[in-house]
């Protein structure tokens, strides 16, 4: 549905000649239906990139294309009628306070010509759809947050697009609202089988939404993969602290205090950050390697959340025995597919 390939941006700094470049090689593709998140930190390019794929930001270099058409290519008029097919929705909402929740919804429809009667046609559907139907002579003041953001909503859908763009439209409501925003969202992609492409900087919006997701970092895209992949085995460390932070699964802090980096001091155990997903998440793995090892593994923290309706567990176990133990340990967990990553060494406790 969308190729983004060979990304660039740069735009021109303060000083005479300098240049920054925000976006730069972005290779990306997303399939026909499918939900796709962009997460990085603030800073990172995500409305930068998500502004070119209907070219609201022209890519200084590369090429976009959209349902097998290149819109780099086109001249005004063919961008504007490609641009009818891209909605975009807005986190501060942009809605016009002299109009009311119908006169929104209908703007772009009006700017494209159509007849008063045809739009009403339209636009009492998707007022249907976004559960703002008695409110349609409402004016914006009058609306909470949620309500703004579902009339922004239905707008980006008046013209029937077949891409839906999504500018942190959550960040501006509260925890409550996010989540009937979201469910919205998603029961709109399966009625009408719309692509989506959203940023954010919450990887909960993220784990609630997205079938796929890519990771930006200073202009770049560091990963990218399935949502439930990425949360059981991510590789950048900025992706790791986004995944980390929603699963609540950060160190406790004695630990932390207590944790070395590097190679294990005399009589240290080894602290391992085991991760799996799917069936394992339900075997007693951890007493058969130990019993297998014949050493004690001592599980500081476990859990189990489930991101897109798969398990995906977490747990950080000590493992006693020194080095030779615990390469065995290591070993023996990556060959039942766990992923383990070695935080360090502790000294025990007691
Ligand atoms: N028109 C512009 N002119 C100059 N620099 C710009 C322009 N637009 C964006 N930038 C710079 O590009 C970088 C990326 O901005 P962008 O808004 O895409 O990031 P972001 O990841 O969406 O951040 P945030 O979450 O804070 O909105 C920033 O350093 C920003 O200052």
């Amino acid at each position: 549905m969308i190729q983004l390939s060979g990304i660039e941006k740069t735009f021109s700094g303060k000083r005479p000649g300098e240049t920054l470049r925000v976006l730069a090689g972005i290779d990306l593709e997303i399939a026909q239906g499918e939900i796709f998140g962009i997460i990085g930190r603030s800073g990172a390019g995500k409305s930068t990139l998500l502004r070119t794929i209907n070219l609201l930001e022209r890519p200084t270099r590369g090429r976009v294309v959209v349902e097998g058409v290149d819109l780099t290519a086109l001249d005004p008029r063919g961008l504007e009628t490609a641009r009818r097919s891209i909605g975009m929705v807005f986190q501060h909402f942009n809605l016009l306070s002299s109009r009311t929740v119908l006169g929104n919804v209908a703007l772009p429809l009006e700017l494209q010509g159509r007849r008063r009667q045809e739009i009403l046609a339209e636009v009492m559907p998707l007022l249907e759809l976004v559960g703002l139907a008695d409110k349609r002579d409402a004016y914006p003041a009058t609306l909470s947050g949620g309500q703004k953001q579902r009339v922004g909503i239905a707008r980006g859908l008046a013209s029937r697009p077949r891409v839906l763009l999504l500018d942190e439209v959550t960040s501006a409501l509260d925890p409550e609202t996010t989540r009937q925003i979201l469910a919205l969202l998603a029961d709109i992609n399966r009625r009408l089988g719309l692509t989506m492409v959203l940023i954010t900087h919450e990887m909960a919006v993220i784990r609630a939404l997205c079938d796929r997701v890519a990771v930006i970092e200073a202009g770049r895209i560091v990963e990218q993969g399935d949502v439930a992949e990425l949360f059981t085995t991510p590789r950048h460390p900025v992706t790791r602290s986004f995944v980390e932070a929603e699963l609540g699964l950060e160190l406790p802090t004695d630990l932390t205090l207590r944790l070395v980096e590097g190679p294990a001091a005399e009589g240290a155990d080894a602290l391992l950050r085991v991760t799996f997903r799917g069936p394992a998440a339900n075997e007693p793995v951890i007493a058969r390697i130990a019993r297998e090892a014949g050493t004690d593994l001592n599980i500081v923290f476990a859990r189990v959340e489930h991101v897109r309706e798969r398990p995906v567990g977490v747990m950080v176990v000590e493992v006693a025995g020194g080095p030779e133990v615990r390469d065995r340990v290591v070993a023996r967990l990556r060959s039942l597919g766990l992923g383990v990553e070695v935080k360090g060494h502790v000294v025990p406790a007691h």
